[in-house]
């Protein structure tokens, strides 16, 4: 093969690198981050259909070309062999190579070449060529589609990948990096069913909005064997596992995108396979993925945006052995919604769990525990929406019972948590009737509050007067108030709130139980994160708040680690590097959590405050918070806030109401006097709870967002200490339908979560890094003099001198290398070799050892031989002597006598 002119450079490179520098100092590249050629490789279908074609595939030990790293790059990336490519596939990989300046639009414009491009009126990207250019602002572009000529903009033109890459599984891989490329890729994946790509480290998951074949046993077992290695989640939760067993540290796969986007789908899927990986000796692994039936039933609920959506955050941490075997599960989860419990918006279901108890109860138990049809409680009827398409509740309701067996929860316990969803069905239809002109209220006594009581377990008449009145502490005497129809109604909410909360949170305990199973924790973990969505709709209140406050954090976690500690490691460690930009959110976090004039500090300023309302909220936030370039109030009781995945506009109706804790001293006494031992137990946490503050006499913890900062900050803690996976789901159209891609849609959740600046900083990055003391010893084996004993630095410097490595390929840090993908894979493969050669020497060195050491012993035993053989012959010779001559005198008489017998 003609070798490239790339291959001359790097040749020339090399040589000039021969006059060797200063090993004490790491001495900076002097190239500027430049996009490693390593990284243009082919798409896979491409080098299939090369392999058919020529499959020689070279493998020379002794020179370490560029070549060679590529190809390595490859097999690091494939785990396949990567067959050579002809010459001109080759120069046409190479012209995606070429110097920066060629990927500019201006190039592309004066070649007239293909590029993208978009067109003012319908604002969409399409396909086509350059056709002449108008002015210097403008050019006109014959679309591919319809061989229409149109005029664009030049700042709307970007150049189009050649069409070899069309599909790539890396978004790595495109020559051309550019929104409207990676929207095409995306697409052109996701028309074949290809829903999982990678943007560098992170994997993009688009929802497919239908059953695509990619799941279960074959797939299952394709990729634990790595016969498989296409973009999938399963490959993620398989990293994640090897680098647990490996580097024996704690996991953890984040997944993320907005609601309905699929996390909880991914996440199940990442579960089943880490039970079909470490599945198999305690027998909590088949635990793991049922409580995901109980949690989607209690814990998630048709929303606008997805009909299955996860109102609570959740994190399932997975302990394995020593082995490598799961050996118990620990769920932790966040702040559920509790408001949906009694307001629910037109469209929208309160959770499962209700709708699946009215439709699949049986006759018995529905008699027993006096359930109706959905339709008959206020509760559900309120939305106008009982059913969800394509899905039947009754049937759920059945495997529910079924993974409430699993997990063990005792028939008897099974029985109260159904009375009590009962209960919290009947407190809403529970009505008042106005008694005075101050609008003060009495509860009717009807058949919703006999039931509520029979259900709880408590005196109807106990329970009327606690719906409607409260206790007021006068002097020494305590008096009862009767509560408005607005109090009273509050009041109602407010129990049967506590009461699912509460229910929800004694379920997940029980989950816990069961999957606390084997003592052998080895500290090894790998935990999937699947927190609700970003959130926006046309009337934002306090949950949507709360729900983006979280995904702004977990933002920051995935900029901290993609973009900050990359970068600053480079940086920090004297390495060249050109810095790539990124979107930092830390402005909106400041203006939510900066004390003490930050959003959540304000919020529980006002919520202290007796005379504070909504308004006046409103009023303070716009006062302290306008500074903030996130922040823009608006009129009334409205502000906007510009989060990281666009900018949301919250209404404060409610905010102070729904940040006070709906804990009143006289519910959790009402629990406490129920003969429902789940109530009580209830009634005795919340009252611990309820103690807590006044004993450190700090009240704004009590907060709803006070509570809810401080899980996610121990949440954020928790994975700060393991290694992240990135997930990032995307919703290709807001109408959850599969095969339909809105390109504005992907575009904007793309860009919130960077994948352009990911890619950007994976191709021009160093995913490899090794101290110079691990490289040294790791390595050292490759040095052909004893410089192994000097100083790391020179030691990892020599070595990769000594392997003739391109500079480019990697950088020299003050404590680390910094190696290019690819690289390592040539060290090991270097290292195999000379391992291989000194295993030779060794064979034949032991082989002439023993084989000497056997000729002696031979020897030895030949000598010691000859020696008693010889004894023993002389001592025949002795006895044997002495006979011969008696028969030899013997002989001589016979003879004698024959000779004269024969005379005669
Ligand atoms: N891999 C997949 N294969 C098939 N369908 C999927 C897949 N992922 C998601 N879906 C579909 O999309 C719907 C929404 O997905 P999911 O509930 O996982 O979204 P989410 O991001 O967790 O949303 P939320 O934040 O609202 O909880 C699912 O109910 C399912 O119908």
């Amino acid at each position: 093969m003609m070798k490239s002119s790339v291959k001359e450079i790097l040749e020339s490179l090399r040589l000039l690198d021969s006059s060797e520098r200063s090993s004490s100092l790491p001495s900076p590249s002097t190239f500027r981050a430049p996009m490693p050629l390593i990284r243009q490789s082919l798409p896979a279908k491409f080098r299939n259909a090369i392999s058919l074609e020529s499959k020689t595939i070279e493998k020379e030990d002794k020179d370490w070309s560029t070549e060679q790293i590529t190809q390595s790059a490859e097999k690091e990336k494939t785990g396949n062999e990567v067959v050579k490519i002809s010459t001109a596939q080759m120069s046409r990989a190479k012209n995606s190579h070429d110097p920066e300046w060629i990927n500019s639009a201006e190039y592309f414009v004066r070649e007239k070449l293909c590029v993208w491009c978009r067109v003012a009126a319908n604002g969409q990207w399409h396909l086509g060529k350059i056709h002449s250019t108008s002015s210097s602002d403008d050019v006109c572009v014959m679309l591919s589609a319809n061989d229409d000529v149109v005029k664009v903009a030049m700042e709307e033109i970007f150049p189009a990948n050649p069409e070899i890459l069309e599909g790539v599984e890396d978004l790595t891989q495109l020559s051309y990096l550019n929104e409207p490329s990676l929207l095409y890729n995306l697409r052109v994946r996701y028309s074949q069913d290809l829903i999982y790509s990678k943007a560098g480290p992170v994997l993009i998951a688009v929802n497919p909005f239908k059953n695509v074949q990619i799941y279960g046993e074959e797939f299952l077992s394709a990729y634990q064997k790595n016969a498989l290695d296409a973009p999938h989640v399963y490959a993620v939760a398989d990293a994640a596992y090897d680098d647990m067993m490996r580097e024996e540290k704690n996991q953890s796969i984040i997944i993320s995108g907005e609601s309905g986007a699929g996390k909880t789908e991914t996440a199940k899927y990442a579960m089943q396979y880490l039970e079909a990986l470490g599945g198999g000796s305690f027998g909590v692994e088949n635990e793991i993925l049922k409580t995901n039936c109980i949690l989607e039933a209690f814990g998630n609920a048709k929303t606008s945006r997805n009909d299955n959506s996860s109102r609570f955050g959740k994190l399932m941490e997975i302990h394995f052995s020593a082995k490598g075997k799961i050996c118990g599960a620990k769920l932790e989860t966040f702040s559920l919604d509790q408001s949906r419990v009694a307001q629910l918006c037109n469209g929208e279901r309160c959770y499962h769990i209700f709708y699946q108890l009215c439709a699949g109860a049986s006759p018995i138990l529905k008699e027993r525990l006096k359930i109706k049809a959905a339709s008959e409680y206020n509760y559900l009827n309120q939305s106008n929406c009982l059913t969800i398409d394509r899905t039947d509740d009754a049937q759920k309701f059945h495997k529910l019972m079924e993974a409430f067996n699993i997990v063990q929860i005792p028939q008897e316990y099974q029985e109260r948590t159904f009375a009590l969803l009962a209960a919290v069905l009947w407190l809403g239809n529970v009505s008042f009737e106005v008694i005075d002109n101050e609008n003060h209220v009495e509860v009717v006594a009807d058949e919703a509050v006999t039931n509520v009581a029979m259900l709880m377990g408590c005196n109807s008449k106990k329970l009327m007067v606690v719906l409607s009145t409260c206790k007021l502490q006068a002097g020494r005497d305590c008096i009862a108030k009767r509560l408005t129809l607005r109090q009273a109604t509050d009041m109602r909410d407010s129990l049967a709130k506590i009461i699912y909360a509460s229910l929800f949170n004694w379920l997940v305990e029980q989950i816990n139980i069961s999957l606390e199973v084997g003592n052998s924790r080895t500290g090894r973990s790998i935990s999937i994160l699947d927190i609700y969505g970003f959130e926006s709709f046309k009337d934002n209140s306090f949950e949507q708040f709360c729900i983006n406050y979280a995904n702004e954090r977990l933002q920051q976690h995935f900029n901290r680690h993609l973009f900050k500690l990359e970068q600053e490691e480079y940086e920090g460690d004297g390495i060249d590097w050109t810095k790539v930009e990124f979107i930092d959110n830390q402005e909106c976090l400041n203006l939510i959590e900066k004390k003490p004039i930050g959003l959540v500090s304000l919020l529980n300023e006002e919520s202290n405050f007796p005379k504070a309302t909504d308004t006046t909220f409103a009023n303070k936030l716009k006062q302290h918070l306008n500074a903030n370039s996130c922040f823009k109030g608006e009129r009334g009781r409205g502000f906007r806030i510009k989060h990281y995945a666009g900018e949301v506009l919250y209404n404060t109706n409610g905010f102070l109401e729904k940040n006070r804790d709906p804990l009143h001293v006289d519910l959790i006494q009402l629990l406490s006097l129920c003969k429902c031992q789940l109530l009580n137990l209830f009634s005795t946490k919340m009252h611990h709870d309820f103690l807590k503050p006044a004993t450190f006499s700090d009240s704004m913890n009590q907060s709803v967002i006070a509570k809810f900062k401080g899980q996610l900050f121990k949440l954020m803690n928790k994975l700060e200490d393991t290694t992240p996976h990135f997930i990032r789901c995307i919703k290709p159209n807001s109408n959850q339908l599969p095969g339909l891609y809105e390109e504005n849609h992907v575009l904007q959740q793309l860009r919130c979560c960077g994948v352009l600046e990911i890619v950007r900083i994976s191709r021009s990055g160093y995913p490899t890094r090794l101290t110079h003391q691990e490289l040294a010893v790791r390595y050292g084996c490759l040095l052909l003099d004893t410089r192994i004993s000097q100083d790391p630095l020179s030691t990892s410097k020599a070595i990769l001198k000594q392997c003739n490595l391109p500079p480019e390929m990697y950088q020299v840090g003050y404590t680390k290398i910094y190696l290019r993908t690819g690289v390592i894979s040539v060290l090991e493969e270097r290292k195999k070799y000379v391992l291989r050669g000194i295993l030779g020497l060794q064979k034949q060195f032991r082989g002439y050892q023993t084989r000497e050491y056997f000729h002696n012993m031979r020897n030895g035993a030949v000598i010691l031989q000859s020696y008693i053989r010889g004894e023993n012959a002389r001592r025949n010779y002795i006895v044997v002597g002495e006979s011969a001559i008696v028969s030899t005198a013997i002989t001589k008489e016979l003879d004698a006598a024959i000779h004269l017998q024969y005379s005669k």
